[in-house]
C-alpha cells in the first residue's frame, strides 16, 4: 500500500480567543493541530490523522467531534477514562499574542503510553509532523518511545517534519529543551523553525546563523521570521522569500504554524521550496486576519491559489 496519509503528533487544547470578559469564543487549537488543520485544507484527498491521546469528557468528545466533523480521525491514539483536554487563551497585545495556559494535567502528555498503538498510528503516512511543544508536554521516557516511533515510521518511507516552536515555560530548563530539540532534528528531512525561538535557544544572532546551524543538521529548513523574509536553507543553497505586507493583522496565532502546513501541501504536492514558502506567507497572511489560530479551509484554500 502507498503511503499516502498526513499524521500529525501532539497536543489541542480548548482555546479562548476574542475578547476578555463574557465574549470571549470557545475553539480548538494547539501548534500542531493548527498546521494538520491547514494541510487538510489544503491537501485533502489524503487522510488526515492527529495522534495525541485524549479524555472522555464532554469537552474530549467534542473535540474529536470538531475533528471528525472536518474530515479528520484520531487515528490509535488512547482515549483515557477521567482526563480531560488543557486550556489556554490568547491576549492581545495589537496583533501580537501571549498564551495563558491550563495544561498540565492534560490528556494528550499520554500521547506515548501505549507505544504499539503509537507505532499503528503513524503507519501509512506519506508526512509525518511534530514540533518542540509535542516533545516538552512529555517526560524523557514518553520522548524516548515518541522518537523511536517517528524514527520507525521515517525508515519506512514516511518525510518527517519538525518545527522547534519553543515555548520556555513548558519546558524544566533549557538545556532539556536544547538536548530534546536536537534529537527531534535527528529524525527530521524538514525543519520549520521561527527565527526568535531559535535566538532564545541557541543564541543565534541572525536569521542565516540559525540557516547554517540547522542545514547541517537537517536537509531541508526554513526559518520564519514573523513579516520579514523567510530563509530556505537546501542542500547547501540559500535563498530568501519575502513575506506578504499585512496593513492591520489581527491576530498572529496560528501564523507559523499555518506557514508550516501551506509549506508542506506545497512540497507534497510537488512544488519547489521557494515556491512554497511564497504560497506559505499567503497561507500565513491570511491566517493573521482572522482572531484565534484556524481560519476557514476556503480561506485558506484561496490564499495558497491566490
Ligand atoms: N505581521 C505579519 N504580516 C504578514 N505576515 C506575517 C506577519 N506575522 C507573521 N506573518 C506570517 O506568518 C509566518 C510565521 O510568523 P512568525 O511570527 O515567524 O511565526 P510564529 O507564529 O511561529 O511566531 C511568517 O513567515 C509570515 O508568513
Ligand atoms: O502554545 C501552544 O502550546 C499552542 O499550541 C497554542 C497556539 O495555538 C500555538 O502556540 C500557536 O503557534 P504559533 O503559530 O507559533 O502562533
Amino acid at each position: 500500500m502507498t503511503a499516502n496519509g498526513i499524521a500529525s503528533i501532539g497536543e489541542c487544547m480548548l482555546e479562548l480567543s476574542g475578547q476578555a470578559g463574557p465574549n470571549w469564543r470557545m475553539g480548538f487549537a494547539g501548534d500542531t493541530f493548527n498546521t494538520l488543520w491547514a494541510l487538510h485544507a489544503l491537501s485533502p484527498e489524503r487522510p488526515a490523522t492527529y495522534v495525541s491521546a485524549f479524555g472522555d469528557d464532554p469537552f474530549s468528545r467534542d473535540q474529536i467531534g470538531f475533528f471528525a466533523q472536518n474530515g479528520i480521525g484520531i487515528g490509535n491514539s488512547p482515549v483515557i477514562a477521567g482526563a480531560r483536554p488543557g486550556l489556554y487563551a490568547i491576549t492581545l497585545t495589537g496583533a501580537e499574542r501571549a498564551f495563558t495556559y491550563w495544561r498540565s494535567d492534560a490528556a494528550a502528555r499520554q500521547l506515548a503510553s501505549d507505544p504499539v498503538a503509537l507505532e499503528k498510528s503513524l503507519e501509512n503516512q506519506a508526512l509525518v509532523y511534530f514540533s518542540g511543544i509535542t516533545l516538552a508536554i512529555l517526560d524523557n521516557a514518553a520522548r524516548k518511545i515518541l522518537l523511536a516511533a517517528i524514527a520507525t515510521a521515517r525508515s519506512t518511507g514516511s518525510l518527517v517534519a519538525f518545527d522547534p516552536n519553543y515555548r520556555p515555560r513548558l519546558w524544566q530548563s533549557r538545556e532539556t529543551a536544547q538536548a530534546a530539540i536536537l534529537e527531534a532534528l535527528a529524525v527530521a528531512d524538514i525543519a520549520l523553525p521561527t527565527f526568535p525561538d531559535e535566538q532564545m535557544l541557541f543564541a543565534d544572532e541572525t536569521p542565516q546563523a540559525t540557516a547554517e546551524r540547522l542545514g547541517k543538521l537537517v536537509g531541508e529548513v526554513v526559518v520564519k521570521n514573523g513579516e520579514q523574509p523567510a530563509l530556505i536553507a537546501m542542500n547547501g543553497e540559500a535563498q530568501t522569500v519575502e513575506a506578504v505586507h499585512v496593513a492591520t493583522p489581527v491576530d498572529t496565532t496560528g501564523a507559523g504554524d499555518s506557514f508550516n502546513g501551506g509549506y508542506l501541501a506545497a512540497r507534497l504536492a510537488g512544488h519547489a521550496p521557494a515556491d512554497a514558502a511564497r504560497r506559505a506567507h499567503k497561507v500565513a497572511a491570511a491566517v493573521v486576519q482572522v482572531r484565534g489560530a484556524l481560519a476557514p479551509f476556503e480561506t485558506l484554500r484561496a490564499a495558497f491559489d491566490s
